[in-house]
């Protein structure tokens, strides 16, 4: 029987370097992001649902315009909770479809990538959760320098999430990203050893 390893952190601190890696290593990986851009795509119904709640502002088209609906949601906390009031079933549906479909296969390990996991209560759906953290400073400058943001808007979208501490408390598995991406790496591979899955 397959381990469903849950894969989170807060934003910016390395799930997707991560969860890269482990694909990298041959493992089924569910990226929880990938499942969201999915469902927002042109005339879902969680499309026209958004179009509805926040109009036709966070559109070019038929096309979600996702800077624009970011720069909304994570300045505006009630905003924030509209959005994953419409979003979150959805993605919940599709991920619990594909933690089943890679079920029936032979994987030893599947990995559910998923940055709101803990917020979410996906705890359920999986067996382990790792949480990637680095520290606050080097998560803030990460990524002011990835999606091009202030640091008033870093710091916005950094405090929408649980903190690192909470999350790191409900760990079985923390992995340091605050070094190297070869030290990152280590810290993977001694875990996998450990469980014996490689
Ligand atoms: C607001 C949106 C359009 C911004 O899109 P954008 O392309 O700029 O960012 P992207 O989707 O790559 O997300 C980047 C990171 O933002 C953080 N984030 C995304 N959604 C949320 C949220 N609802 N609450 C808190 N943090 C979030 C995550 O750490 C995520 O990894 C997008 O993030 C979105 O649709 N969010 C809602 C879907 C969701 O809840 N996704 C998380 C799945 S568990
Ligand atoms: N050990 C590292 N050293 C240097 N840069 C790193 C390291 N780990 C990640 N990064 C960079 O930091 C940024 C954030 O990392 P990554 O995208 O993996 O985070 P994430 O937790 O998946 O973010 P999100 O929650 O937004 O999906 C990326 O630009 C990535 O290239």
């Amino acid at each position: 029987m397959a381990i469903v390893l849950g894969l989170t952190g807060s934003i910016a601190t390395g799930k997707s370097t991560v969860s890269q890696y482990l694909k990298e290593l041959g493992f089924p990986v569910i990226d929880a992001d990938i499942v969201a851009r999915k469902i927002v795509a042109p005339g879902q119904p969680v499309t026209q649902r958004l179009r509805q709640t926040f109009g036709n502002q966070i559109f070019e088209g038929d096309v979600l315009n996702r800077k624009k609906l970011g720069n909304l949601v994570f300045s505006d906390s009630e905003a924030l909770k509209k959005l994953n009031e419409l979003m979150q079933p959805a993605i919940r549906v599709e991920i619990e479809f594909q933690i089943r479909t890679l079920k029936k296969g032979s994987d030893n390990l599947i990995v559910l990538d998923a940055p709101l996991l803990l917020e979410q209560g996906y705890q359920s759906l999986v067996d382990q959760i790792m949480v990637v953290t680095s520290s606050s400073a080097v998560q803030l400058e990460r990524l002011k320098q990835r999606d091009g943001l202030s640091d008033k808007e870093a710091r916005q979208r950094v405090l929408s999430q649980w903190s690192q501490k909470k999350k790191i408390e409900m760990a079985d598995i923390v992995i340091d990203n605050g070094r190297s991406i070869e030290e990152t790496h280590r810290q993977v591979l001694k875990w996998l050893d450990n469980r014996k899955l490689r």
